[in-house]
C-alpha cells in the first residue's frame, strides 16, 4: 500500500514511524531500540559528515577512532560522571561459551575510553592543543520507549574531544562548534534553532558548562536538544591526570615548574538530526527533503502518453526524460527518471512525494511541443511551465529557493510556537497550546524542579487526564545567548515567575523529547 494511512496532526507517533518506513528510509528491526538505516536517510548522514568534517578541519581538528570497547576500571574511574548513566551502559560478559573474566563495556561515549591516552600524549604544553574526532556508533541501554532516530538503543554519532592550555581556548572552540551545528540544520535541514547554554541541572554534570542547540516541533509543541557542546574545564584532566608544566610559572626553587590540568572540550552530534528533519518538514503526503540533502533533488515523470500514441512518441518523451537527467546531472544536480513501465504516472507522483523529492518534472508529447516542461515543487505543490531553454539554472534557482523558503517557513512556524510568558498562569496554558516558553527566571535548581511538578499535567487539577500520555512536566531547555529584550528584564526588579524571587535571566522552558 503506497502513501500514509495516518495524518500528521491526527496521530504523530504513528505518521512518523510511517512516513519512516514507507519512504524506505529507515526499518525496524528484531531487537528493541534498533533500526535499519536505509540508504534514503544514509545519503543525508554522509552529507552532514562531509559538511561538518570540512567545518572541524578548519579548526585543525584531526579524525581518529578509539575501540568501542571500554574496560570497567577505566569507565569507573570517576563515580560521580557515570553514576546517573550507569543503568544505561551495555556490558559484554561472555565470549561463545566462556565468561569473561572481566565484563566490557561497550562505549556509551567515549570520554573514559580516549582520556587515559590524554594523559599519556600530553606531556607538555607543547603538545597542546590536542583536537580529535572520532565518527562512530555508540549503544546507551535505554529504557525509555524508544523512538526512530530519536531515541535509539544505538545511533551513529560524531564526538570530538579535545585539550587546551587555557579556559579560553576551551571556551572559543566549543562556541565554534555550537555555530557549525547550528548550520548544519539551518543550511542543511533548513530547521531553525535557539542557541544558548543549559542550566545547572541539565548540563553535563561532569563538565564546567554545556552549551546547546535547541530545536522545536511544531506538530507536538515540543523543544528537542538538537546537538551540545561542553566546556568540561578540568575536571576530567584532574580525574585522568592530564597535567603538563604551566608554561606561566617560573620553575621553584628546586627547579620544577607547577603543574596545569589541561581544559577540555566535548561535543557531539548524531543521527538525531534525521528524526528532527522529518518532524519538522514532513506532511500528510510523507516526507519534504531540503534539496541539500536529498539524495535526488529532481525526479523526473514521462505523462500524457496514452494508448493513442506510437512506440515513436513513447521513445521521444523516454528520451527527452533522459536527456535532461544528463543535462542537469552535468551541473551536479541530482536528478533521475521514472521510467517504470508497469506504474502510472499518478502512482509515481504519489511515490516521489512521499520519498519528499523536491521537484518533480512531467514531460509528454504536448511539452516537447512546446519545449517546456511542468515542474511541480513538493514544499508547496506550486506548479509551473518551465521553458525547457537554460532549464539547468532555471531548476538551480529553484532549488534554491525551495531551501530558503522552507527554512523560512520552519522559522515562523517556530516563532509562532515561542512565546514570552511573564506570569505563572500564563505558562501552563501556553505548553498546553504547544508552546515553548520564555520565562524570566532565577536560574536555580530547585526552581527547576518546581517548574516541572507544578507543570506536568497530573499536577493541573482538571485537565481531562490524556490518557495516552499524561504531559510530562516543562524543563528548563536552554538559557538563550541571545536574551529577548522585549520587555527587557531589570536586573534586581523583574521577579522569577515561579518563585517570585529575582530573575536573573530569561530561560527557554518546554515539554521536550
Ligand atoms: O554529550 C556529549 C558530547 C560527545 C561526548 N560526550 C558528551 C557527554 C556525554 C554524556 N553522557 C551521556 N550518556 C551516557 C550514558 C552512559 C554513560 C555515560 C554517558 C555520558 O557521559
Amino acid at each position: 500500500k503506497l502513501g500514509l494511512e495516518v495524518g500528521k496532526e491526527e496521530d504523530f507517533s504513528r505518521w512518523y514511524q510511517q512516513v519512516l518506513t514507507r519512504s524506505d528510509m529507515l526499518d525496524y528491526y528484531d531487537i528493541s531500540g534498533c533500526y535499519i538505516i536505509r540508504p534514503w536517510a544514509y545519503h543525508v548522514w554522509q552529507t552532514i559528515q562531509e559538511f561538518f568534517d570540512k567545518k572541524i578541519k578548519t579548526l585543525s581538528v584531526k579524525n581518529c577512532y578509539f575501540p568501542m570497547f571500554v574496560s570497567q576500571r577505566a569507565l569507573e574511574q570517576e563515580k560521580d560522571h557515570i553514576e546517573g548513566f550507569a543503568p544505561e551502559v551495555a556490558w559484554v560478559t561472555r565470549a561463545g561459551s566462556s565468561e569473561l573474566d572481566e565484563p566490557i563495556a561497550i562505549r556509551p561515549t567515549s570520554e573514559t575510553v580516549m582520556y587515559p591516552y590524554f594523559a599519556k600524549w600530553i606531556r607538555s604544553h607543547r603538545d597542546l592543543p590536542l583536537r580529535l574526532n572520532q565518527w562512530c556508533s555508540v549503544v546507551r541501554w535505554e529504557f525509555k520507549n524508544p523512538q526512530p532516530f530519536l531515541r535509539t538503543r544505538e545511533f551513529l554519532w560524531q564526538e570530538g574531544h579535545c585539550a587546551y592550555i587555557d579556559k579560553a581556548g576551551a571556551d572559543s572552540e566549543a562556541r565554534a562548534i555550537l555555530a557549525f551545528y547550528k548550520s548544519v540544520y539551518e543550511y542543511l535541514l533548513a530547521v531553525p534553532m535557539i542557541d544558548g547554554v543549559k542550566s545547572e541541572k541539565e548540563k553535563f554534570a561532569g563538565g564546567l558548562y554545556t552549551t546547546t542547540i535547541e530545536g522545536y516541533v511544531p506538530a507536538t509543541g515540543r523543544g528537542i536538544q538538537a546537538a551540545t557542546s561542553h566546556n568540561l574545564g578540568q575536571s576530567f584532566s584532574k580525574m585522568f591526570n592530564v597535567v603538563v608544566e604551566d608554561p606561566n610559572s617560573p620553575a621553584n626553587a628546586n627547579g620544577d615548574a607547577a603543574k596545569l590540568n589541561v581544559w577540555q572540550t566535548s561535543w557531539g552530534l548524531s543521527t538525531r538530526t534525521i528524526g528532527v528533519m522529518v518532524m519538522v518538514h514532513g506532511d500528510d503526503k510523507g516526507l519534504v527533503m531540503p534539496p541539500r540533502v536529498s539524495e535526488i533533488q529532481v525526479i523526473i515523470i514521462p505523462t500524457g502518453l496514452t494508448t493513442k500514441h506510437t512506440d515513436k512518441d513513447r521513445a521521444l518523451v523516454h528520451n527527452a526524460c533522459l536527456d535532461l537527467v544528463s543535462q542537469l546531472t552535468k551541473v551536479d544536480i541530482r536528478a533521475d527518471a521514472d521510467l517504470r513501465e508497469n506504474y502510472t504516472p499518478g502512482f509515481k507522483y504519489n511515490h516521489w512525494e512521499l520519498k519528499g523529492v523536491p521537484i518533480r518534472l512531467e514531460i509528454g508529447p504536448k511539452d516537447l511541443e512546446k519545449n517546456s516542461v511542468l515542474s511541480v515543487r513538493r514544499d508547496t505543490f506550486a506548479k509551473a511551465s518551465l521553458p525547457l531553454e537554460n532549464i539547468e539554472e532555471t531548476i538551480a534557482n529553484l532549488l534554491e529557493t525551495i531551501q530558503s523558503d522552507m527554512l523560512a517557513k520552519a522559522t515562523r512556524e517556530r516563532d509562532a510556537g515561542v512565546r514570552m510568558v511573564l506570569s505563572w498562569d500564563e505558562f501552563v496554558p501556553a505548553l498546553n497550546n504547544k508552546c515553548l516558553c520564555y520565562i524570566p527566571w532565577c536560574n536555580t535548581s530547585e526552581c527547576e524542579d518546581a517548574i516541572k511538578e507544578r507543570s506536568s499535567r497530573a499536577e493541573v487539577g482538571d485537565e481531562p487526564q490524556d490518557e495516552k500520555a499524561p504531559s510530562m512536566g516543562a524543563k528548563s531547555l536552554c538559557i538563550p545567548f541571545n536574551q529577548p529584550t522585549n520587555p527587557p528584564l531589570v536586573p534586581g526588579e523583574t521577579k522569577c515567575i515561579q518563585c517570585g524571587n529575582l530573575a536573573t535571566v530569561y530561560g527557554l522552558f518546554g515539554r521536550s523529547y
